[in-house]
């Protein structure tokens, strides 16, 4: 796993989708680093990714944390979508474990074919497996699991991440993702957590040979993460 998160980090990396500065998050907090799927915004990049998610996946059904037989990718609206879909084309592809996808709509369409889901259809006993970009105070999911059940009594047997952010969210010591695994009941995996980014950035040097991370940047990270991390 130590190979897929340096990997990752360099992915991140490379592909603008890690930015360092002053951003204001959906939570209210300002962190000084990013991850914005946005910048996955070609074909390679997006393949790329999706193999990233389905080596974890892959990973994951090995161990035992995930069942085999997941019918349907899930990501929610809207950078969770290109996740569900590249995900489920690499699944079904070189990993042979063929699986649908699914995403919602933000807002219902009342003509043509209608409805609230787009792709494969929730039925009843189906197990849909949830995808993301990234977990800071889990609001995204709760907002998204009770979106899914009124569609059908479907088991969600897991969530995958990109990046765990390891955020706490109230007064407690537990992380958003720690409060979400209990609070649904499945596992929430990630391709990498902050602390492992930090920590495989740290060893990193760019083009010209200088450190990836500046001291200036590690020093505003680790005071982000002595204040706000679990
Ligand atoms: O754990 P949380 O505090 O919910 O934060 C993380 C969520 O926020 C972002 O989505 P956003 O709602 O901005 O939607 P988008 O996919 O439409 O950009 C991100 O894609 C995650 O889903
Ligand atoms: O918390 C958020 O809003 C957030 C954090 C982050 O790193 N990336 C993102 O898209 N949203």
């Amino acid at each position: 796993m130590r190979r897929i998160q340096e990997g990752f980090t360099s992915f991140l990396l490379q592909s603008g989708a890690l930015k360092f500065g002053d951003f204001t998050l959906k939570s209210g907090r300002r962190s000084p680093y990013f991850i914005n799927a946005g910048a996955f915004n070609d074909g390679r990049l997006i393949a790329l990714l999706g193999e990233f998610y389905a080596r974890t996946i892959v990973q994951a059904v090995k161990q035992g944390t995930l069942p085999a037989d997941i019918d349907t990718v899930f990501g929610p609206a809207y950078k969770g979508i290109p996740l569900a879909v590249s995900t489920a084309i690499a699944l079904s592809g070189a990993h042979g474990m063929p699986v649908g996808y699914t995403f919602d709509r933000k807002e219902v369409k009342d003509h043509g074919d209608g409805g609230l889901m787009v792709g494969t259809q929730l039925r009843d006993g189906m197990r849909v497996l949830l995808v993301d970009d990234v977990m800071t105070a889990g609001t995204a999911v709760r907002q998204v699991v009770p979106k899914i059940m009124s569609q059908a009594k479907v088991t969600i047997v897991g969530l995958v991440l990109s990046v765990d952010r390891m955020e706490r969210t109230g007064q407690g010591q537990g992380s958003a993702v720690e409060s979400i695994m209990d609070e649904f009941h499945f596992p929430v995996i990630s391709i990498v957590n902050v602390r492992q980014i930090f920590g495989a950035a740290a060893s990193m040097k760019g083009p010209d040979g200088s450190p990836i991370l500046d001291q200036r940047t590690a020093d505003a990270a680790r005071n982000y993460l002595a204040r706000y991390g679990a």
